[in-house]
C-alpha cells in the first residue's frame, strides 16, 4: 500500500545487447551468440516512488553491467534459457528486496558458414530480412571467396524466464518471424456470407504466414531443471521442426489446409503431443495475403487473367489468427 493506493511496480533494463564468443570449442571452431536481454525486477522499493528515497533501488545501470559480468563468467557455452535462468537466480537471490526477476532474451540467428561443405571455423552469417527475402550478410572479414547467399526465413529464438526468491520458476521459449508459404493445398470455404461478403470460396489458393510461437515448460522450480546441457536448445529445434512439418505436410503430397485456423490448431496439437514437458503453446499466425491479379479494360478485356499464377503480395492489411492450446489434465 502506498498512501492508501495500490501500486504495482517493477523496474529493470531493456535492450541490453551482448555478444559472447567461446574460442575453438571442442576443437571445432568458435561459437558466438548475440542476445538482446531485458530484465525486470519485482522489488520492495516503494519509498523510491512515494518519497524519493532510493536506498532500495538496484540501479538499472548495475542491472545492465550484471549481464556483461555474468556473460564473462560463463566460461562454457550456455544456452539462452540457461543464461536467463542464471541471471534470474542471481537477481532474485542476491538482493534481499528483490522478490522475483523476469528475464527476456531474443537471439540473433547467427549460423555457421559452410564453405565447400565444411563448416568454417570463425565465419558466421546474419540473416537480415529485406521484404520477404532474407539476405545472408558476410561478416567474416577474411573470408575472401565467399559469395552472397539468399535464404528465406530469419526466425529468432526467444525466451522468457521468471525466477522467484525461493526458486519458483516459469520458463517459456519461442520463435519469432518463422516465415512459411505454400503455393497450393490451401483453401477457404463455408464461412459466413452476408451483405458485406465479397470473398469467393476456394479450394485453391496460396497461404503465407509469419509464425510467432511461445510455449511454456512444465518446470516450476529450479530444482526441476534438467542437468542435460542444451536441452532447451534441442527442444527449440524440435518444436520448430514440428511446426514446419505440420504446416507443410509430407514432402510430395503435402496436406490440405481448410483455413489458417485449422492449420494453427494442428501445429499446436502436434507440439503438445510430441513434447510432454510442454504445458501450453501459443501461436500467432497472420494470414499474409497474395491477391490474385486480374487486369482488364474495355478495349483489353483480359490483359492479365488470373490462373493461380500472378499475384500481388501485400503486407497490410493481413488477417490475424492466434490461439493458445493448453493441456486440460496433467499427464501422470
Ligand atoms: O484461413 C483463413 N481464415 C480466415 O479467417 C479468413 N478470412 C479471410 O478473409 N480469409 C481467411 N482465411
Amino acid at each position: 500500500m502506498a498512501e492508501g493506493f495500490k501500486i504495482d511496480q517493477q523496474h529493470g533494463k531493456s535492450r541490453v545487447r551482448v555478444a559472447r564468443v567461446w574460442k575453438n570449442v571442442d576443437g571445432s571452431g568458435d561459437v558466438i551468440v548475440e542476445w538482446n536481454v531485458a530484465i525486470s525486477l519485482f522489488s520492495d522499493c516503494l519509498p523510491a516512488y512515494t518519497s524519493g528515497d532510493n536506498s532500495a533501488i538496484v540501479a538499472t545501470d548495475s542491472i545492465k553491467n550484471t549481464v556483461y559480468a555474468k556473460a564473462k563468467e560463463c566460461t562454457e557455452v550456455i544456452s539462452m534459457e540457461g543464461f536467463a535462468i542464471l541471471l534470474g537466480r542471481h537477481f532474485a537471490s542476491f538482493y534481499p528486496q528483490v522478490s522475483a526477476a523476469v528475464i527476456n532474451i531474443v537471439e540473433k540467428p547467427w549460423e555457421r558458414v559452410d564453405i565447400d561443405g565444411r563448416s568454417h571455423s570463425h565465419g558466421e552469417l546474419a540473416h537480415v530480412t529485406i521484404s520477404s527475402l532474407t539476405v545472408s550478410l558476410r561478416v567474416a572479414p577474411n573470408l575472401e571467396d565467399f559469395g552472397i547467399c539468399f535464404r528465406l526465413g530469419s526466425e529468432k529464438h526467444t525466451t522468457e524466464v521468471k525466477v522467484e526468491k525461493y526458486g519458483t520458476l516459469s520458463i517459456t521459449s519461442g520463435i519469432e518471424g518463422l516465415a512459411l508459404l505454400k503455393t497450393t493445398q490451401s483453401g477457404f470455404e463455408g464461412f459466413v456470407r452476408d451483405h458485406f461478403t465479397l470473398l469467393p470460396e476456394t479450394r485453391e489458393r496460396m497461404v503465407a504466414t509469419e509464425v510467432t510461437a511461445s510455449w511454456r515448460y512444465s518446470l516450476t522450480h529450479i530444482s526441476d531443471i534438467p542437468a542435460k546441457q542444451f536441452c532447451f536448445t534441442e527442444k527449440y529445434l524440435g518444436v520448430k521442426k514440428v511446426l514446419v512439418d505440420t504446416f507443410f505436410g509430407p514432402p510430395v503430397e503435402g496436406v490440405y489446409s481448410p483455413s489458417v485456423q485449422n492449420t494453427l490448431y494442428l501445429m499446436a496439437k502436434d507440439v503438445l503431443n510430441r513434447f510432454p514437458d510442454i504445458t501450453s503453446v501459443k501461436l500467432r499466425m497472420p494470414n499474409i495475403h497474395f491477391l490474385p491479379v486480374n487486369l482488364s479494360s474495355k478495349d483489353k478485356p483480359s490483359l492479365v487473367k488470373f490462373a493461380d499464377d500472378v499475384y500481388m503480395p501485400i503486407d497490410e492489411p493481413h488477417g490475424t489468427i492466434e490461439a493458445t492450446l493448453s493441456r486440460t489434465m496433467s499427464r501422470l
